[in-house]
C-alpha cells in the first residue's frame, strides 16, 4: 500500500511547470509540500489527480500503474480549490456528486459531521464562509473513504481556531484510519507540527524530500560568535548562513559531523548555541536566494 509517483512532468504552452517529480507516500504519513508562489504545487496536484494529462511519468498506487489501471486513482481525492463547479449547489447536492465517484463514501458519517461542524446540508456553496468552505472540502474528503488525500492550501486565510479544526480533523484520521496527506501550504509553523515529511519544489523540480524525524537529528541550526571578524572555512564550506545580527552568525548545517564539530570548535567561537531546526529555517536555505542573507537588527 503506497503511492509512487514516478518522474512526474507537466508542460503547459511549451513550458515546463513540474520536471520528473518522483516520491514515495507511504499510507498514515502527513507529507507537506511547500514551494515558493508559482513553484508549481497546484499543478503538480492537478496531474497527479489526473485533471492535467502528465507529459510524462505516471502514479502507481497500491502495485498498480494508473495507466493500466486508471480506477485505482479512486484511491485518491483531491479538490481543486480554484476550479470547482459547485458554487450553486447545496452541500447535500454536492456530496451526492462525490458518493457516485467514490464507492466507499459515507453518507451517515457525511451527515454526522456536517452537524458537528454546525453546517447546513441545505446551505448553497457560495453561501459558505472561506473558512467553512475548506472545512466543507476536508469533510468531504474524510467521508470519500479514499486513503490518500490531498489539501491545497487548507489553512489559506483562515483564523486559528478554524485552522486548529482542521489540524484536529487531519490527526484524528490519521490516528483512526491511516488515511494519509499530502498537504501544500505557506503556513510552515502549522505544517512544523503536523508533518512527517516534507517536499520542496524549487525551479519545476523536487530540490529536497525530507523525513523530518531524519532532519532533526542529521541537521543543526547554531548561533555563532568567532573572535575575529573572519568567518571560519567550516562555516563556508559545509554551512549555510540563515541569518546575521551583528557580530552573531545565524548557521544552518545540512548534515552535522563530528568533523564540522570539531572545526567550530577549533575556530575558538565565543558563542555557539543550537537552536531548534524549524521548515522556516530549511525553506529559507533551499529555496531562497542563497545570495540573500536576512539581516537582523
Ligand atoms: N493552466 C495554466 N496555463 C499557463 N500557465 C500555468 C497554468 N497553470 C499554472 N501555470 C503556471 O505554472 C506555474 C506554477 O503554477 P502553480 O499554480 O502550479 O504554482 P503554485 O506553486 O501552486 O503557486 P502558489 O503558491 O502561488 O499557489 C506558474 O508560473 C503559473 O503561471
Amino acid at each position: 500500500m503506497s503511492i509512487q509517483v514516478k518522474g512526474l512532468s507537466k508542460q503547459i504552452n511549451r513550458q515546463l511547470i513540474i520536471d520528473k517529480i518522483s516520491f514515495d507516500w507511504q499510507p498514515g504519513r502527513i507529507i507537506g509540500l511547500v514551494g515558493r508562489n508559482g513553484a508549481g504545487k497546484t499543478t503538480l496536484f492537478r496531474t497527479m489527480a489526473d485533471h492535467y494529462l502528465s507529459t510524462t511519468g505516471t502514479l502507481v498506487i497500491d502495485g498498480q500503474d494508473v495507466k493500466q489501471a486508471p480506477q485505482q486513482r479512486q484511491q485518491l481525492f483531491y479538490i481543486d480549490t480554484q476550479n470547482n463547479f459547485f458554487n450553486n449547489q447545496t452541500l447535500a447536492q454536492i456530496a451526492a456528486v462525490y458518493a457516485l465517484g467514490y464507492p466507499a463514501f459515507d453518507q451517515d458519517r457525511f451527515q454526522h459531521l456536517l452537524t458537528a461542524e454546525s453546517l447546513a446540508g441545505t446551505s448553497r456553496y457560495r453561501q459558505l464562509s472561506k473558512g467553512q468552505r475548506m472545512l466543507f472540502q476536508i469533510l468531504l474528503a474524510l467521508v470519500s473513504g479514499t486513503p490518500y488525500v490531498i489539501l491545497d492550501e487548507p489553512f489559506d486565510g483562515l483564523d486559528i481556531l478554524v485552522r486548529e479544526r482542521i489540524v484536529a480533523r487531519i490527526v484524528s484520521e490519521v490516528a483512526e484510519r491511516q488515511t494519509s496527506f499530502l498537504i501544500s501550504s505557506h503556513n510552515l509553523e502549522e505544517l512544523d507540527g503536523l508533518c512527517d515529511q516534507v517536499l520542496f519544489l524549487k525551479d519545476q523540480q523536487l530540490v529536497a524530500n525530507y523525513d523530518l524525524e531524519d532532519l532533526r537529528e542529521q541537521a543543526r541550526k547554531f548561533q555563532l560568535v568567532f573572535p575575529s571578524k573572519t568567518v571560519p572555512a567550516v562555516v563556508k564550506t559545509d554551512g549555510q548562513l540563515v541569518k546575521v545580527y551583528g557580530r552573531v552568525l545565524e548557521v544552518y548545517f545540512d548534515h552535522y559531523t563530528d568533523a564540522i564539530d570539531a572545526g567550530l570548535k577549533a575556530a575558538h567561537p565565543v558563542m555557539m548555541t543550537a537552536c531548534p531546526l524549524t521548515i522556516t529555517d530549511v525553506f529559507r536555505v533551499k529555496l531562497g536566494d542563497p545570495r540573500a542573507v536576512m539581516v537582523g537588527d
